[in-house]
Parts: C-alpha cells; sequence; structure tokens
C-alpha cells in the first residue's frame, strides 16, 4: 500500500483527520526526558492520531543525541500508523537524492515534507520512492508566507496558486502543505487541486480554526490532515491533557463536518 493508501485507510478507521506534530521544545526538556516523554504522549493520543509529524529541526536542536531521542521516538510508534518526517528539504537533483534517502531510508519516514522552490529536479528523487508521500510547501502558515508566495505572476496568478497547479502533475504520490491561518487561500488551493492530499498546520497555536479549515478545504480521510503540534504535547502537564487535547481537535473537525 502506498502512504496515502495508508493514511486514507487509518484516517478513516478512527474517523479522525488529526496529525499530532511531535515538537519537543528545548525549553522545556533535557534531551534524556525527550524519548519517554513522546513515547508517554504517543501511547496516550494513539486512539485520535491518524498520522504523527515530527519535526526533524525539534531533534537536531540537540545533536546527536537529539537523533538518538527521534529514533527511540520513532520506535515507539506503532508500524500501522503512517509518519511524516517534517524536514523541508529542497536542493539540487544530486543532494536531493541524498535527503531522500535518509529520510525514507535511513529515517523510514513514510512521507516527508519538501520545499519545490528549486524546481522538479529537485523533488524528482523523492517523488522516486513511489509508495512514499510527498507534500510540497504551496502556502505555508507563517506570515511572510506573503513575502513570495503570494506574488502575482504576469497573468496576475499567486505564485502559490501557480504552484498547486503545477505540482499537482508531478506524480501520484504528491500532496500539499497549505497553512489553516489562511483559508481563503487554502479554500482556492481546494478549488483548484481537489485530488490532491493537503497537509494543514496551524490550527491551534498559530492561530487557525478547525471550522475554517474544514469550510475552505473539506472532510475527506486521507485528503485532509491537519497537524497540530504544541496545542497538543503542552496541552496540560500530563499525558492525559494531551489525549484531551487530540480528541478535542477530532472532534471539532467531525463537527464542522457536520455542521453542528
Ligand atoms: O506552513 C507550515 C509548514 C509547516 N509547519 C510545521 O507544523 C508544525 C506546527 O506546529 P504548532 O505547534 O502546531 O504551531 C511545526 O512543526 C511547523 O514547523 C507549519 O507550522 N506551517
Amino acid at each position: 500500500m502506498t502512504f496515502f493508501e495508508r493514511l486514507e485507510k487509518r484516517s478513516g478507521a478512527l474517523d479522525s483527520l488529526v496529525c499530532v506534530g511531535l515538537d519537543p521544545d528545548f525549553r522545556r526538556h533535557r534531551v534524556e526526558e525527550v524519548a519517554p516523554f513522546l513515547r508517554d504522549i504517543i501511547a496516550a493520543t494513539l486512539p485520535y492520531a491518524a498520522c504523527y509529524k515530527p519535526n526533524v529541526a525539534f531533534f537536531e536542536q540537540w545533536g546527536v543525541p537529539g537523533l538518538r531521542a527521534l529514533e527511540m521516538t520513532l520506535e515507539a510508534i506503532p508500524g500501522e500508523v503512517p509518519v511524516i518526517g517534517d524536514a523541508k528539504r529542497g536542493d539540487i537533483g544530486s543532494t536531493a537524492e541524498a535527503y531522500a534517502r535518509a529520510l525514507f531510508e535511513a529515517w523510514g519516514f513514510d512521507a516527508v515534507t519538501v520545499n519545490p522552490y528549486l524546481g522538479r529536479d529537485s523533488v524528482e528523487p523523492f517523488l522516486a520512492y513511489g509508495d512514499r508521500g510527498v507534500y510540497l510547501l504551496c502556502r505555508t502558515s507563517n506570515p511572510g508566507a506573503r513575502d513570495f508566495q503570494s506574488l502575482q505572476l504576469a497573468d496576475g496568478t499567486p505564485l502559490f496558486e501557480y504552484v498547486a497547479a503545477t505540482v499537482a502533475g508531478w506524480g501520484a504520490n504528491t500532496g500539499l502543505v497549505v497553512g489553516a491561518t489562511a483559508p481563503a487561500e487554502l479554500a482556492r488551493v481546494r478549488e483548484l487541486v481537489p485530488g490532491l492530499p493537503l497537509l494543514i498546520p496551524g490550527v491551534g497555536s498559530q492561530g487557525g480554526t478547525p471550522e475554517d479549515v474544514i469550510r475552505a478545504a473539506g472532510y475527506r480521510h486521507g485528503h485532509v490532515l491537519v497537524n497540530a503540534s504544541r496545542s497538543i504535547l503542552y496541552a496540560g502537564s500530563s499525558p492525559g491533557a494531551a489525549a484531551d487535547a487530540a480528541c478535542a481537535l477530532r472532534d471539532a473537525l467531525r463537527a464542522a463536518r457536520d455542521g453542528r
């Protein structure tokens, strides 16, 4: 099964669009605490998590011991649960090949995030792993997204729309990253490329809401995946609080679908 088939299956079985982001905060933990902390978070949030998304930077910040913590964290995720390695790589083809090998073969991620700024040849080494998923940055959730991504081409098309329409033809294992903080842009991307899976970060700590996301992107297992990291991991002082936050996000997304 491909990544997107596996994601659709788990998301459908749980009826959950929630992706739990695993971004351990340097200020809150010593590196030895990271893997046990995340192991408990994973065990508690498993009934709600269609997917997990460790952001590699949050482990790299501790150097080699942080990488060991990432390895132990990945070991704690049951094999049937898809895992996205959020690394946002992007480089010339030969280097992209090495990045793809590192993320898919050495780390074993089921999907990755990639920055498409360098163009198609920089993405092809990732696409070559046809059973894995490749989420390309399209319209990010941060305020600076407007600096480049909203610039208009000569015909008036914003760059992020051009990216969405272009990468739709790059392969069956492609998805897009579109932020929850820009619902109008999210709706536009959904309209332009209705068949492309979307990874949607930016709910919770960044201010995006489940209602806006579902209104803009719809509710479809495997095609809409809503990530929250800090607002789940640090919802309280226990793994139970993280579980409650993940459950609340799942329920808010369902309620938005059902018009409740
Ligand atoms: O446009 C983007 C792309 C990626 N991210 C990543 O998602 C999580 C969000 O964390 P929160 O704590 O839920 O804000 C983080 O890993 C980002 O690097 C994003 O936020 N926006």
